[in-house]
């Protein structure tokens, strides 16, 4: 059956009824969900504050494929998280009211979804959730998708906001290898929508990209820069021109040697508790209007990048759930 979730021995027990056809939106979904962090949690799609919202889309990646097979590992790994937050001193998860939403745009078995189906089912399912008041956490998937959340947030926010984007790529290119819609366009189309950026841990770009960000005064923070600079967060905030974010985070921002498991990697991304800090200081200081989490491409044989992407998911629902004050 499509869609049904039928990879490794260890995968949890979920109770298909239940999961069956859970899903309120107009798309079309994949048959079972692996409910974030297992389903004693979940809440009712009605009573949930945040929506995990799965898209495992790939169609354009360059170098080592699976960002598809990126969502399901990142639910699995997810039952293995402990409900207690020890920085935030509570079992976030009991505030939060989470509800995992069934794969859109999906591409394992070899289905061919185009660019523009993906960004329009994007767009629209993403659209209806702002409309239910639901805090929406996307998680891919490749990168491309983000210009159709960003578009949902476009079409229903009246105030303007920034796009922060953790990446060790510029992904400013007009286009690559025929596309604009490659995972190494996706802030360009951002751009092009005159939304201000932030982008942070950048260390790989072409000519073309860094001609870009010089002519645009785009405020990159370097991954070179935070290295060697230990104000670089209050920097970096005090650069974002609006009091509302969107947060894209591309896993292949943080250090490989944590974050193997991604399509290209590149040395010299964030660390854990810089990237935690950072995320932290955004969350107090803005009003996180919706996040994602992309690229996963998981490693056979290791589980360090799904498991570290799923408690990446967790730190931003509790940063959120005490901005919130839930
Ligand atoms: N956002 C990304 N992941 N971008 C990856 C770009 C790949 C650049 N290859 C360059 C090869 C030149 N010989
Ligand atoms: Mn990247
Ligand atoms: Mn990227």
């Amino acid at each position: 059956m499509a869609g049904l979730y039928t990879q490794n021995s260890s995968c949890v027990k979920i109770n298909l009824k239940k999961f069956f056809g859970a899903s309120p939106m107009l798309v079309q979904t994949s048959a079972a969900v692996i409910p974030f962090l297992g389903s004693e949690i979940q809440a009712s799609y009605k009573a949930s504050r945040v929506v995990i919202l799965p898209i495992p889309y790939e169609a354009t990646t360059t170098y080592r494929k699976g960002t598809e097979n990126g969502p399901d590992a990142l639910l699995e790994a997810s039952i293995q998280l402990e409900y207690y937050d020890d920085e935030l001193e509570r079992e976030i998860c009991k505030d939060a009211r989470i509800y995992t939403h069934g794969a859109i745009a999906d591409t394992r078995g070899g289905q061919q979804i185009s660019a523009q189906t993906m960004l329009t089912d994007t767009r629209d399912t993403v659209s209806g959730l702002i409309d239910d008041g639901k805090f929406v956490i996307a998680i891919g998937g490749e990168h491309s998708i983000t210009t159709g959340l960003v578009d949902a947030y476009r079409q229903k926010s009246h105030e303007p906001f920034t796009v922060v984007q953790i990446d060790a790529h510029g992904d400013l290119r007009h286009e690559y290898e025929g596309s604009i819609y490659n995972h190494a366009c996706v802030m360009r189309r951002i751009v092009d929508m005159g939304l201000p950026t932030l982008p942070v841990a950048i260390r790989s770009l072409c000519q073309e990209e860094a001609d870009l960000i010089k002519q645009k005064s785009i405020p990159v923070i370097w991954a070179r820069h935070i290295a060697q600079n230990p104000h670089w967060i209050e920097e970096a905030i005090a650069t974002i021109p609006t009091e509302r974010v969107f947060i894209t985070i591309d896993l292949d921002g943080i250090d490989p040697a944590s974050m193997p498991g991604v399509g290209t990697p590149e040395p010299g991304g964030l660390h854990w508790y810089a990237l935690l800090t950072f995320l932290r200081r955004l969350f107090e200081t803005h009003q996180v209007i919706g996040c994602d989490v992309m690229e996963l491409a998981p490693v056979v044989d290791s589980v360090v990048s799904q498991f570290t992407a799923a408690k990446l998911v967790y730190k931003l629902i509790g940063y959120q759930t005490l901005a919130q004050r839930w």
